[in-house]
Formats: structure tokens, C-alpha cells, sequence
């Protein structure tokens, strides 16, 4: 069986110290899985990792079934991965549609002559029209990225991931800083926009990772603890112990 991505015995060290331990993670086309573990544990090095920001040390990521390790994070890309960050890399001072336009053509790649580029263009602005209504942003097509709310640019931050159309989505921390309205609309735009996708996310907010993910990868000290559905990674004595009691405690007793 393929998957869409697997981790194989990933291993990564800075100097002495190994931070990702051994992982082996295989997700199936179409899931929604959640990364979650205490701080430091190694989620954002995982990361690194699969979108080729790092080299492992030992271990592959396939995606696809292909060997992607040692590749430079745009050949990634281009191999159907592709990945936003806690901080936003929208343009600030191009309107809404141009940057969906410019993440539609970056997709492209760069090596294309000009009149290659101007044949490419309609398709692009089609495709920049369509991520648009997607994210619910076609009201504020002409408006400047600097001038929109904080929620509105995550949200064209998002489509400026999937505008390629890759067919593996990392998202960081989608919904930091966010309200708790915005939030729960916010899970349901990323529902919309990722049917049909296999997506990861890093979450801390629990809350979150149990409204959006189909399966969840505990992450503690750089080793996966338990990779299962929400309700059996809730009912897990390792997990309650080694790191969700308290939110767990708190999410039994309805306070999301
Ligand atoms: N480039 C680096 N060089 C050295 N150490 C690093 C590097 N990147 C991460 N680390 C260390 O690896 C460990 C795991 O960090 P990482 O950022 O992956 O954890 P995390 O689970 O994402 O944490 P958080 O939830 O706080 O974002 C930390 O101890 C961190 O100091």
C-alpha cells in the first residue's frame, strides 16, 4: 500500500543532541491527522523534516511512495508538498487577488520564457478567481494584504498554500491568535478547502486538533506515543500521563 506520507525510523540530532528519535508515521491519502506534544518535543523539527528545511540524520520520508529526503524544500513542492508557516508570507502591499496569483505562477515554476508566462497568465488569474471564493475572501479581492483582519490573512495565507494544488498540505498552527469564533469558522474553512487532501497540522490548541483531525499524532521527546483517532489518543492512560491529562480533564468537563 501507498501512502501519502510515511515516516521511516526518522532520526534527527543538532551536535549531540538527537531531537526526533525514530519516528515512523504512515498516513493515508485524504486524512486529516494532528501533531500534538509539549513544547519542544520535536513538532516544528518534524516538520523541517518532511518539507526538506532539514536533512534527517538517518531515516526517509516518502511521500507518495517517493523518497523526498535530501531534496530542496521547492522540489518538495513541486512533488505535491506543500506547507504554510506560523508566520505569514503573504505580500503586504499586493491586493488579495495578486497574491493568490503570485502563489498560482510560483506553483508554475521558474524556469518559463515570458511568452510562456503570458499564456500561463489567464489560467493563473482563473485559478487565483476560484482560491478566492474558496477562502471567502472574493469581497475583498482588491484590497491590500497589509489591510486585512488577522483571521482574513491566515485565510489567504492558506489559499496561497493550496493554490498549487498539491496534494499534501502542512499547516502550522493554523488558527494561533486567533478568537475562538474565528477559530471554529476558521476549522471549517480549512475542512472545506482540504477535502480531498491529506493534511497535517502542528496544533496546541486541543480544541482544535480534536474538531479537525481524523487521527493524532502524539508527539513526546522527539518519539511518537501514540498515532490513533481523537477519542482513543483521549482514552490513552501513556498519553493522559505522559502529557494530556489536564486538557483532557478540561475537555471532559466541556470547557471547549
Ligand atoms: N536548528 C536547531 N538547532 C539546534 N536545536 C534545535 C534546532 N531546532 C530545534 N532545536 C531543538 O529541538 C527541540 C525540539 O524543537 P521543536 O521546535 O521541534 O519543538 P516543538 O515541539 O515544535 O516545540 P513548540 O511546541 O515549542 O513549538 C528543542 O529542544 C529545540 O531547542
Amino acid at each position: 500500500m501507498t501512502y501519502a506520507l510515511e515516516l521511516k525510523d526518522l532520526r534527527k540530532s543538532f551536535g549531540k543532541t538527537e531531537i526526533i528519535r525514530g519516528v515512523n508515521l504512515a498516513v493515508n491519502a485524504g486524512e486529516r491527522v494532528g501533531i500534538i506534544g509539549p513544547n519542544g518535543a520535536g513538532k516544528s523539527t518534524l516538520f523541517n523534516l518532511i518539507s526538506g528545511r532539514f536533512e534527517p540524520s538517518s531515516g526517509d520520508v516518502l511521500l507518495g511512495g517517493q523518497r523526498i529526503n535530501g531534496k530542496k524544500p521547492f522540489e518538495i513542492n513541486r512533488l505535491g508538498l506543500s506547507r504554510s508557516f506560523q508566520i505569514t508570507n503573504i505580500f503586504p502591499k499586493l491586493s488579495v487577488f495578486e497574491n493568490l496569483r503570485c502563489g498560482v505562477l510560483w506553483s508554475l515554476g521558474y524556469k518559463y520564457t515570458f511568452l510562456k508566462f503570458l499564456a500561463d497568465l489567464d489560467d493563473a488569474n482563473d485559478r487565483a478567481d476560484e482560491l478566492m471564493k474558496m477562502i471567502k475572501l472574493d469581497k475583498k479581492r482588491d484590497v491590500l494584504a497589509i489591510n486585512l483582519t488577522y483571521a482574513e490573512q491566515r485565510a489567504l495565507e492558506i489559499g496561497i498554500t493550496i493554490a498549487g494544488g498539491a496534494g499534501v498540505i502542512l499547516l502550522d498552527e493554523p488558527t494561533a491568535g486567533m478568537s475562538r469564533s474565528e477559530t471554529s469558522r476558521f476549522i471549517n474553512l480549512i475542512k472545506e478547502v482540504t477535502v480531498g487532501k491529506t493534511l497535517l497540522t502542528v496544533e496546541h490548541d486541543m480544541g482544535v486538533v480534536f474538531g479537525l483531525a481524523d487521527r493524532i499524532a502524539v508527539v513526546v521527546y522527539g518519539e511518537v506515543l501514540a498515532f490513533d483517532t481523537p477519542d482513543a489518543v483521549r482514552a490513552n492512560p501513556r498519553v493522559q500521563e505522559a502529557y494530556l491529562g489536564s486538557h483532557v480533564a478540561d475537555t471532559q468537563a466541556g470547557s471547549h
